[in-house]
């Protein structure tokens, strides 16, 4: 596993890195959180830095949890490196995934992408496997969706900020009426009561799942929150994407059952996904 940074000798954090050892480069993009740069940590390793603007987090919170963050290690996990928390603003340094969100990369690669189903079947499959080492963590995401999954080197796919959206404080974003609230990736128990579980991570991958096969098209196209909130309540789901076979489509209508124990675990979808994958492909 990796080696544990080396601090200044002044904390005994191995989650604590020496910003004296990061330097930054170019600019990635920009989040509800704050700037993320390309940087280098001693010298040589590749990372991401997020450098979180104030007052846009709980960071003593959040730097109480990237402890346990730290810990949760799988190949389809964007890895937490550690915290730069002695300074304003903290960095959140991660692992670097060279081609950026997947939601861009679909857009992007839409027409060399949208006719390889079983390159969209594998990037599903990745991500369920890390979702499922998640779920038997008993860590949820709360924000699972395309936007939120990085794509590396050789069709590498990874989820990413994990757990993260406990720590928000804009209240926009944190709860369900928020301007900025993903009602398109929530089922109808968060909705209605904010009830978030490994089984509302579910409805949220199944709505990731069409994103994939519709190489980043926005679920329920132009409608407004309070239309989709409606349609959800009633139990009316999202089309079957052109470029997706029935057995495909047959496991994102499971992900979007309406009672959270009618929906799979990830545990269980991993294996149904790969069967999928063995006998259409
Ligand atoms: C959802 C808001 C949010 O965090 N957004 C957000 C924006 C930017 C970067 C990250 N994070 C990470 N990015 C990379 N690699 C990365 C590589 C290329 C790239 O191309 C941008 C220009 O494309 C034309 C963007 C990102 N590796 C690890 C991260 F952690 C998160």
């Amino acid at each position: 596993d990796r080696p544990a940074p080396a601090t200044a000798g002044l904390s005994h954090d191995k989650w604590e890195i020496d910003h004296n050892e990061l330097m930054l480069l170019e600019e990635l993009g920009s989040g509800q959180f704050g700037v993320v740069r390309r940087g280098k940590w001693r010298g040589t390793k590749d990372v991401a830095v997020k450098m979180m603007k104030e007052g846009t987090m709980s960071e003593d919170d959040f730097i109480e949890e990237a402890k346990v963050m730290t810990k949760l290690q799988h190949p389809n996990l964007v890895q937490l490196y550690g915290v730069c928390s002695k300074n304003r603003p903290i960095f959140i340094v991660t692992e670097y995934m060279r081609h950026g969100s997947l939601l861009n990369y679909l857009r992007k690669n839409e027409q060399s992408l949208c006719t390889n189903q079983g390159l969209l079947l594998d990037m599903c499959i990745q991500i369920c496997k890390g979702m499922a080492y998640l779920e038997k963590q008993n860590c949820i995401h709360r924000d699972l969706a395309a936007r939120n999954c990085l794509v590396g080197t050789e069709n590498i796919v990874k989820v990413a900020d994990f757990g993260l959206a406990r720590y928000v404080l804009d209240d926009q974003y944190t709860s369900s009426g928020g301007s900025k609230f993903p009602i398109k990736w929530a089922p109808p128990e968060v909705l209605n009561y904010t009830r978030f579980s490994s089984k509302s991570d579910i409805w949220a991958y199944g709505v990731l799942m069409w994103e994939v096969f519709t190489c980043g098209k926005m679920p329920y196209g132009r409608l407004k929150n309070s239309e989709v909130v409606d349609r959800v309540q009633k139990g009316i789901i999202l089309e079957k994407p052109k470029a997706c076979f029935k057995e495909v489509y047959d496991v994102m209508k499971k992900c979007w059952s309406h009672l959270p124990e009618n929906r799979p675990s990830f545990q269980l979808l991993k294996g149904t996904l790969i069967k999928v994958s063995q006998g259409i492909l």
